[in-house]
């Protein structure tokens, strides 16, 4: 079987308003399709940047990223936004959500952008899982850090892209709600074959997957099946 993402050689430097930060150093990187894999490693040590480069989110400089056949370094911006619309589920440490709109709003938006149909049974069932059910007519603002993290994560997995990326996705849940989120995860896994790729700090957490990836100063350092 073929890796869904292989990163080789990428590096990625940040020049801020002091001295530039090398983000990613030759980091090279395979996941395989179907799998979850969990990012882990010390603050600062790139983890995000990875997650955002394999996502189509930051350019980088050098080096190559190959996710389902896209050479993501040759794509132009409109290229690169169709491409993270038709494969990839974000799920961020910070909402993202609309606050404008509702929560049900939010939920569909990713279904009129691209026109798709609905699998309103499932998304019913997320809604469940995720006990959202009497937050739908709610906007952003009306909810907890906790809630709106939930709908973020509804909104990311309810169109079953191939690969759902999430940042600290259980950053801002209580111990119940981080197992919902982790069997949900595990769920779209199992069932829609999806490939999850997760940052976190919590071991207990990242031991629950099938690939533990270590990051240090940039690079992959240590990579465990499990
Ligand atoms: N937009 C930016 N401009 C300048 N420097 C940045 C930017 N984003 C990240 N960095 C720097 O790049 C390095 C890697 O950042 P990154 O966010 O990838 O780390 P991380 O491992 O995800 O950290 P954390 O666990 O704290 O979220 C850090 O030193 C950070 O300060």
């Amino acid at each position: 079987m073929k890796p869904i993402v292989t990163l080789t050689e990428v590096n990625k430097t940040y020049h801020g308003l002091s001295a530039p930060t090398k983000a990613l150093q030759n980091c090279s990187l395979k996941i395989m399709p179907s799998t979850f894999s969990c990012i882990i490693g010390k603050s600062g040590c790139g983890k995000s940047t990875l997650l955002n480069a394999i996502g189509g989110l930051i350019p980088v400089d050098s080096g190559s990223i190959l996710v389902k056949d896209h050479e993501l370094t040759k794509l132009d911006q409109r290229e690169l936004s169709r491409f993270r619309r038709e494969h990839i589920g974000f799920i961020f440490q910070f909402f993202n959500l609309l606050q404008e709109q509702t929560v049900m709003e939010n939920l569909m938006l990713p279904f009129d952008l691209n026109g798709e149909r609905v699998d309103q049974a499932f998304v019913n069932e997320v809604i469940q899982y995720l006990d959202l059910n009497k937050l739908v007519d709610k906007f952003p603002f009306e909810l907890s850090g906790g809630e709106q993290q939930r709908v973020s994560i509804a909104r990311a997995v309810i169109r079953k892209p191939d690969i759902i990326l999430a940042d600290e996705p259980t950053g801002n849940l209580d111990r119940e709600n981080t197992k919902q989120v982790m069997n949900l995860l595990k769920e779209c896994q199992a069932m829609y074959s999806q490939t999850i790729i997760m940052v976190t700090h919590d071991i207990d957490l990242a031991k629950r997957a099938d690939a533990l990836i270590y990051m240090e100063d940039g690079q992959v350092k240590r990579y465990e099946t499990s």
